[in-house]
């Protein structure tokens, strides 16, 4: 395919995702309607689309919305311009290239300097006072990173392999990596990212896929080797396999969704790491230390995520502050009398962070605070939070 013709197929996705519907849906649909294109041109229509989500206020400003709602068309001539291009070189009339842009298209708008903080920012005016409350002056340097691509991280699985062993075999399959400070076992991909699910170091349990925030988070939990430990909201069991890495310990993982944690066991095998799963009915009466990385905004994500800074509501927002609570107070009694509850999040909003936990504390005079950490996108990762705090012995 063409430039032209990639952005023509991105613009044709993206307005079925303004339109609401989910981005990956839209982007494996699409390529299974268009077998001719390879794997080059679905990762830049890919590339384009994501783009665009995290820049959609500026995109759409600098492609003549304003501040109406853009629409695909709008949001790639807006990239176009972003990136210093004329759009007039891709909007032409090569067969498959978008059409021509009109008069009116043609008028290039007020320059992003002048327009609002959230147009510049690509962030629901709504959510600034959010992220201002918990970033104060590194704001707009951390809304400037949320509107890029994120790094991709891998984490070293410390039980089977050595940084220096991991960087070799990574090397052999092409791939280039550097340590990154958020984390002694995060390795930052400088090279060959689109080549890591297929290679060695992967296939052989050598390395995961994982933000650097969210491996700083296990850093900071104090895993010690025969603990029992309780991973709650595993998911994915990103975390759960992080914790299992780092100390020999009796591993339960359970989500109220079992659907997702259907990869855990083949995650768990490749990594070398044993884990039970657990319905809540099979759950222990306690364990030395839970830790409930809950549902949340994704306010430090959005990078990874940019559909879900636009579908973000309060009401929405309160709900989650509901449930984080509400799942503080079901962990809490499986707790074991001076063991530890671990508290995590991929958000950078007090109301799901600091303020969750000072309203945890408040309620249960038996657990102290240990420590809680705000990772902001300035270091690097993905914005994350955690606090650690100890149940009365
Ligand atoms: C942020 S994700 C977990 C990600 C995972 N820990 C990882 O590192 O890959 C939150 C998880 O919490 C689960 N969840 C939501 N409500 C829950 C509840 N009441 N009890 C247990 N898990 C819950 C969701 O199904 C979801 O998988």
């Amino acid at each position: 395919m063409t430039p032209a013709a990639r952005l023509s197929a991105a613009i044709e996705c993206l307005d079925d995702v303004l339109a609401g519907e989910n981005a990956e849906r839209v982007l494996t649909n699409w390529a299974r309607g268009h077998r001719f294109a390879g794997s080059k041109d679905r990762a830049a229509i890919r590339d384009h689309v994501f783009d665009a989500l995290r820049c959609k206020r500026s995109y759409g400003w600098l492609g003549g919305a304003g501040e109406a709602r853009p629409s695909g068309r709008q949001l790639m001539i807006g990239a176009l311009r972003a990136q210093g291009v004329d759009p007039d070189t891709l909007f032409c009339d090569d067969r498959f290239a978008p059409r021509p842009l009109t008069a009116e298209e043609r008028v290039a708008p007020p320059a992003l300097d002048g327009a609002p903080r959230g147009v510049r920012l690509d962030c629901p005016d709504w959510l600034l006072p959010l992220y201002q409350e918990s970033l104060g002056e590194e704001t707009d340097a951390a809304l400037m990173l949320l509107r890029q691509r994120s790094d991709v991280f891998l984490r070293v699985n410390i039980r089977k392999s050595t940084l220096g062993y991991a960087l070799e075999l990574l090397s052999d399959d092409g791939i280039e990596a550097v340590p990154h400070p958020l984390s002694e076992t995060a390795l930052k991909v400088t090279r060959g990212a689109r080549a890591v699910a297929r290679s060695q170091a992967y296939l052989t349990g050598v390395v995961e896929l994982q933000d650097a925030g969210s491996q700083a988070i296990i850093d900071g939990l104090p895993l010690e080797d025969g603990m029992s430990v309780l991973d709650y909201c595993a998911g994915g069991g990103g975390k759960s396999l992080a914790m299992g890495a780092r100390a020999a310990l009796t591993l339960t993982v359970h989500d109220v969704d079992p659907a997702r944690m259907q990869d855990i066991a083949p995650r768990a095998s490749r990594a070398g790491i044993a884990v039970t799963t657990a319905r809540k009915a099979d759950l222990a009466p306690s364990y030395d230390l839970v830790l409930c990385d809950v549902p949340c905004s994704g306010s430090g994500a959005f990078s990874r995520s940019p559909q879900g800074k636009w579908a973000l509501t309060q009401a929405r927002l309160d709900r989650l502050a509901a449930l984080q609570a509400e799942i503080l107070e079901e962990v809490a009694p499986r707790v074991r009398p001076g063991g530890v509850l671990a508290y995590a999040t991929c958000s950078l909003f007090a109301a799901e962070n600091a303020g969750q936990i000072a309203g945890f504390l408040a309620r249960h005079d038996a657990f102290e605070l240990i420590r809680q950490r705000q990772i902001s996108p300035l270091e690097g990762g993905d914005g994350f939070f955690y606090a650690t705090l100890r149940r009365a012995g």
